[in-house]
């Protein structure tokens, strides 16, 4: 997968140079590029903002900046799909995540401010598919920490990044459930003990277990997702409990 990111910020997302996207990226697993939206500017101050038209508080990022960086998106017949972390995007979700590891070529675009100049949406909107997403309801100051986050949660996914697959095969959310509860030695900590099933061998039993908790976790705190739940996981779920 090739994955371009456009900050003024490149230094933001240094963390992609570590760990499994670090080594997904020296083994080639992963082609991943940031650049300096700075670098399609040409005026001395290299500037990327401006007041916002209309009024009102902070600035806007400009659209030339951003049309030109895009533009190198757009030299040949494929195109990424291009993600633009915003607070009035699509939800972003593990659904959203399998279906952006299928892809072969990802974009980013890293607003700040208060956002970017809605010609540039329509704009790229000529080029390539546009997704705005949002990681939840809430602002933060610009899109790099959010970008962090998806191509984590993408990259993850793609097989040979993380090395253990079975570990991708029991996820939260990955049939609408949350996760069970997990322990490790030792069996005793501070008066308390790992549940005595999980100790058993009784390997039926620990699926049951771990079935009844997700359902119990999920209820508890997620209701909205037991609303969702597609017929053949509750009918699972319920055989279990
Ligand atoms: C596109 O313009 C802007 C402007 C300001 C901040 C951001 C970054 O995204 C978020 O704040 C966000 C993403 N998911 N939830 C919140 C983008």
């Amino acid at each position: 997968m090739r994955i371009d990111v456009f900050s003024i910020f490149p230094e933001y997302l240094a963390p992609l140079d570590l760990s499994l996207i670090g080594k997904a990226r020296r083994t080639g697993l992963l082609d991943l590029t940031v650049h300096d939206l700075r670098e399609f500017t040409h005026d001395r101050h290299r500037t990327v903002d401006d007041a916002p038209a209309g009024g009102g508080a902070g600035m806007v990022m400009k659209p030339e900046p951003w049309a030109e960086a895009l533009g190198t998106l757009a030299e040949g017949p494929r195109r990424p799909t291009l993600l633009v972390p915003s607070p009035s995007g699509q939800p972003f979700t593990q659904a959203m995540a399998r279906e952006l590891a299928q892809q072969d070529w990802l974009a980013f675009a890293c607003g700040r401010y208060e956002g970017i100049d809605e010609r540039v949406y329509e704009h790229a909107a000529t080029l390539m598919p546009v997704r705005p997403f949002s990681l939840g309801d809430y602002v933060l100051n610009g899109g790099e920490v959010a970008v962090l986050a998806v191509v984590e949660a993408v990259a993850r996914l793609i097989p040979g990044v993380i090395g253990n697959a079975e570990s991708l095969v029991e996820e939260s959310h990955e049939d609408g459930l949350l996760e069970y509860p997990v322990y490790t030695k030792p069996a005793v900590w501070q008066d308390r003990e790992v549940p005595a099933v999980l100790m058993s061998g009784h390997h039926a039993q620990i699926e049951r277990w771990r079935r009844d908790e997700r359902l119990r976790r999920t209820a508890r705190r997620r209701p909205d997702l037991i609303l969702k739940l597609d017929p053949g996981t509750l009918d699972k779920v319920d055989r279990a409990v």
